[in-house]
Parts: structure tokens; sequence; C-alpha cells
């Protein structure tokens, strides 16, 4: 069977990457809202929207860094983690903290609340690049701490699913990909 050639649309897929090292400019409030309309685009059990976002940028990545650093002094995190707390954001311009958001469900379990949130975060790297800007997603110990959360204002079934950070890829600064395709045959699949 010969290979199907990708149409364009697959292709930020195929050649979808991250971006470790991002300067300015970060989306602007115009891209923001186009990335936003197509995270609420995502797979989405009885239509709950169970996820928020909270966005940080200039003074608020200052905020932000605070918080990493007072929830590791409060819990007692080693000394190098806490010094390096109020850097943490400024690894790029705009850092959006995804939050899974459950709602009360009989039908949708938390579980699947939460993956619906986690795709938020794909999408929303997606839709970025899509408009010329890069990003990565980001996890970290700061994900899962409760004392943190508080910080952030979480409520106590709501979940961390990612920090993605945006901005515009530095020019040479990440590997560049080896520019060979993805291998399917890499991927574990079977038919049942
Ligand atoms: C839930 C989740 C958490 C992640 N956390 C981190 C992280 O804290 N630090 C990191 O360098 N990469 C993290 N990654 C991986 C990066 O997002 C990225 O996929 C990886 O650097 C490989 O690059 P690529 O996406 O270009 O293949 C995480 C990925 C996922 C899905």
């Amino acid at each position: 069977m010969a290979p199907l050639t990708p149409p364009a649309g697959l292709r930020l897929l195929l050649e979808r990457r991250s971006h470790h090292h991002l300067g300015a400019p970060a989306p602007d409030d115009a891209a923001l809202e186009l990335m936003l309309r197509a995270a609420l685009r995502v797979p989405d059990f009885g239509h709950l929207r169970p996820y928020r976002f909270l966005a940080a940028r200039g003074e608020g990545l200052d905020r932000l860094g605070e918080a990493m650093r007072r929830a590791a002094l409060a819990a007692g995190q080693p000394e190098k983690r806490i010094a390096r707390a109020p850097r943490m954001p400024h690894r790029a311009p705009l850092v959006l903290v995804v939050v899974a958001s459950p709602r009360a469900s009989a039908t949708v379990p938390l579980f699947d609340q939460q993956l619906c949130a986690g795709c938020t975060v794909l999408t929303l790297q997606l839709a970025a690049r899509a408009l010329g800007y890069g990003g990565i997603w980001r996890s970290g110990w700061w994900m899962y701490d409760r004392g943190f959360h508080r910080e952030l204002g979480l409520a106590e079934e709501e979940q961390i699913v990612g920090f993605l950070y945006l901005g515009t890829p530095v020019e040479g600064a990440d590997e560049p990909g080896n520019g060979e395709p993805e291998r399917v045959g890499d991927v574990r699949f079977e038919w049942l």
C-alpha cells in the first residue's frame, strides 16, 4: 500500500515538538483567545468543561514564582529548590497553569474529567504552534503539592495537570529535530 501524503492539517501534528527555550513575544490576547477557543473543542464527556486556566505574564510570573517559593519552603524542600523557585516561571514570557476542575457528575468519572483537562494542554500547545509560537508542557514537584495548590486558590478536588510554558522559540537554542519521520513501528499497537 502506497503511503499517504499527509494533508496540510496533519503536518501540525506530525511535526509537533516542544520548545524548551522561549523568549518574547508570547501569544498576545488575540492569539490567546483563539487558543482558548481551540481548547474548548477538546473531547468533553457531558460537556462539563472540567478545567480552568491560571495565566501569568509580566509581574504575574513573579507572583507565580513567589507562590512556588513559599510552597517549597512550607513543605521543607531542599534549599536549592526553594532558591530556584522564583526563577522557574521566568523560563517563558507566558505560563498557563492548567487546572482540572471536576464537576459533580453521576455519569462522568473524575479520571475522565482530568483527562479532558489534560487534552486542553496539548490543544493549547498545538494552537500556539499554529500561530507561530512555541511551548512546552511541564509538570514537576509543584504540580502535586497541596500547599502550592492552596497558594493558587485551588479547591480540594482540583488538580494541576500541567504548566504550559509559551513564547517564541529562541533561534538555534533547542536541539534540532533529526528530520526523520516518526516510525509507526515504534508504537505499541496490536489488533484485538
Ligand atoms: C504530563 C507531562 C508532564 C511533563 N513534564 C515535563 C517536565 O516537567 N519537564 C520537562 O522537561 N518535560 C516535561 N514533559 C515533556 C515535555 O513536554 C516534552 O514532551 C519533552 O521535552 C519531549 O519533547 P517533544 O515534545 O518535542 O517530543 C512533560 C510531558 C507531559 C505529557
